[in-house]
């Protein structure tokens, strides 16, 4: 089967999910692979005996010529280090699809994609039925209905914070409600699946959210209600959070996973898959 495995893989990004696909890459899927990780300014990583070179400058990454990097640090990163990367020639996974909300973004992402003849990788994350909902838009979507559910303090940090004390919620409530644009640009560490059920269907103020602050979950919610002239869908996943990140769900990292080794294989289906 054709293979195509970059070399030289970064990270963007070191934490609950960097760490999950660092390991992934290291046993799985790029063993062979240079590893380097792009950290905030000011951190220092632990040498935990890992071959792995760590930047906190964007230009030394570059020089350093990744041929694929998988942004997982957030929306600012998304802003100021993929397009450059992009351009250079670089394809970029990227998991903070919120970021996407901003059409200024958007366009520097596409415009640096077609200047590097590079390919930006949005996943689908935490959510799935993407590929439904991209099927459905294209005979006419009427509506697209997306409700996150999360435990009370899976929203510390959030401005869920001013509408309700957490750590107090005895009943579901109801922390945003409006549409993906503006809960992907709020919610940047709990609403990036808003921003891709938006990109795959509906658009962003086309796609009705609501979040909701759960006691009665343990697991982090997403429900998806599409209808149209395709007929509807409806989707419930509960997905169990990352143990070193409770806002962010094991399936996010996971699907970083499957983009990768779709990346990898591109024109292979891969039988032992299946078992
Ligand atoms: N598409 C989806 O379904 C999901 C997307 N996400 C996105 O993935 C991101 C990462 O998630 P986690 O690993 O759980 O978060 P985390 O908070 O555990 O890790 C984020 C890491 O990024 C680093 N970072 C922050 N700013 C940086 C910068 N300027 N340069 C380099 N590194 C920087 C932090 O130091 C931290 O190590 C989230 O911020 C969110 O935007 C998270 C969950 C689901
Ligand atoms: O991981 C999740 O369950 C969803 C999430 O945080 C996001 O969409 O940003």
């Amino acid at each position: 089967m054709a293979e195509r495995k970059p070399q030289r893989i970064a990270l963007l990004g070191r934490g609950a999910i960097g760490q999950r696909v660092e390991a992934a890459l290291r046993e799985r899927l790029a063993p062979d692979a240079t590893l380097a990780a792009l950290v905030r300014p000011g951190k220092t990583v632990p040498d935990d005996g890992a071959a792995l070179a760590v930047f906190s400058e964007l230009e030394a990454l570059l020089a350093w010529r990744p041929e694929l990097a998988i942004e997982c640090a957030g929306h600012a990163v998304v802003a100021q280090a993929v397009p450059a990367l992009l351009r250079a020639g670089c394809d970029v996974v990227i998991a903070s699809v919120g970021a996407l909300g901003d059409a200024g973004v958007r366009s520097a992402i596409e415009e640096a994609a077609g200047a590097g003849q590079a390919r930006p990788i949005v996943v689908s994350g935490a959510i799935g039925g993407l590929d439904a909902l991209r099927a459905a838009r294209r005979a006419g979507l009427h509506s697209v209905r997306y409700t996150g559910r999360k435990p009370p303090l899976a929203w510390a940090g959030t401005p869920a914070e001013a509408r309700c004390m957490l750590a107090e919620v005895r009943m579901p409530t109801v922390v945003f409600e409006g549409h993906a644009a503006e809960a992907s640009r709020a919610y940047p560490k709990n609403a990036n699946v808003t921003a891709a059920v938006a990109l795959a269907g509906a658009g962003f103020e086309r796609t009705a959210v609501t979040l909701i602050a759960d006691p009665r979950v343990d697991a982090n919610v997403h429900e998806l209600h599409a209808e149209g002239v395709f007929g509807t869908l409806s989707l419930r996943l509960a997905n169990a959070p990352l143990p070193d990140n409770p806002k962010t769900s094991w399936l996010a990292a996971l699907s970083i996973e499957a983009a990768l080794h779709a990346h990898f294989n591109p024109f292979s289906i891969h039988p032992s898959d299946w078992s």
